[in-house]
């Protein structure tokens, strides 16, 4: 690479569990404006679900396994980046002027430029880009009650977006943008619009930044807790798992089952991620639950394969696979006219 090759800027999208990362995903690999990225996808949890969801928008996404970027896998970053630089160089696939990953939603985004500037491969060709963090509007206050990384994540931001903003009140909205004010007065705010149609100005920085580093954020957040482990730990009791359903779902019976669950145990149940085969129809359905809440579901146009299993995901505080799969197992036998699908977790 010779001196005047301008370095590649690696943006990244954050956001607690559910804030709308694929969402806006999905909204700028759709857009002209972005259609020379590459995209890399950090999913906590042994299996994701996002890449099913981007479907073939993203055909060359690259997905991080297990594990958040910030911790556990940064090797598995370094490598991640590199193998990219390599098949660009390869032409194996096509130049891309910017990368875009989107990390877990546990993941604090802090050290991941220091991933990049400390590598002496990737800092020839890579420069940290805009952190842009979505907070939902919804889950704010529980979520930054509850767990210390969703204060990272919004004190490292570049850029904030409020998601979710049509879902509540114009007061807990100001309320919302007062709390932001205090944890990172420096952030530039977007407004819905750049969610639905993202523009340039997504990731682009500007003079009005102040660049904190991550040492610089903890001591800034000092006052208020302790700050966030780099390591596994942070996650705590959190954990993830998926579980299978072979067979057909009698999806009122699944609906009223995950409401009882969410009612009774929604601060643990940080998040569910489903994509259904919803008996009498052949689109598959995606279902999207955060703490307390449950998103309308959305019908996708077809399954991408023919493998037409249904996936349940969660990630949850203390609750585990097999006490989640005898309630779905039970609730489903004692209340559905139609034989039960098996259900599987791992
Ligand atoms: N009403 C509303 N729903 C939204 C908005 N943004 C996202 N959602 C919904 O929120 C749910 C979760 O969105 P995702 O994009 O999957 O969230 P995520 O941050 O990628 O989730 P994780 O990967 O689990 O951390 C989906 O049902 C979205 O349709 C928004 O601005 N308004």
């Amino acid at each position: 690479m010779n001196e005047t090759t301008p370095l590649v800027p690696v943006h990244v999208i954050s956001g607690f569990l559910g804030a709308g990362k694929t969402t806006l995903l999905k909204s700028v690999l759709a857009s002209e404006a972005f259609g020379d990225s590459a995209v890399l996808i950090n999913e906590f949890g042994d299996v994701g679900l996002d890449d099913r969801l981007l479907g073939e928008i993203a055909e060359d996404a690259v997905l991080l396994s297990s594990g958040c970027v910030c911790c556990t896998i940064r090797g598995e970053l370094s490598e991640a980046l590199r193998r990219l630089l390599s098949r660009r160089q390869d032409g194996e696939i096509p130049a891309f002027k910017r990368i875009v990953l989107e990390t877990t939603g546990l993941a604090d985004p802090g050290p991941i430029a220091s991933t990049i500037t400390a590598d002496p491969v990737l800092r020839h060709h890579l420069r940290p880009g805009t952190n842009l963090t979505l907070v939902d509007a919804l889950n704010a206050v529980d979520s930054r009650a509850q767990h210390p990384v969703w204060e990272a994540q919004v004190a490292v931001a570049d850029k904030l977006v409020i998601s979710k903003a049509d879902l509540v009140e114009e007061d807990t909205l100001a309320g919302l943008e007062a709390m932001l004010d205090t944890i990172n007065p420096a952030a530039q705010r977007l407004g819905a619009e750049a969610l639905r149609q993202p523009s340039d100005e997504l990731f682009a920085s500007g003079p009005h930044l102040q660049r904190f580093t991550p040492g610089q954020v903890k001591s800034w957040l000092g006052p208020w807790r302790k700050p966030p482990q780099h390591d596994p730990e942070h996650l705590g009791d959190i954990r993830s798992f998926r579980l299978g359903l072979e067979g057909e779902v009698d999806w009122t019976c699944l609906g009223i089952w995950l409401s009882m669950l969410l009612n009774r145990h929604g601060s643990d149940i940080l998040r569910v991620k489903g994509v259904l085969h919803v008996q009498g129809d052949d689109r598959p359905v995606v279902l999207h639950g955060v703490q307390h809440t449950i998103h309308p579901p959305e019908h996708v146009e077809a399954w991408p394969s023919d493998d037409r299993r249904s996936e349940l995901i969660f990630i949850t505080r203390d609750i585990d696979a097999e006490r989640v799969t005898q309630s779905l197992a039970t609730f489903m036998d004692k209340v559905s006219d139609h034989p039960s699908p098996r259900i599987l977790h791992a």
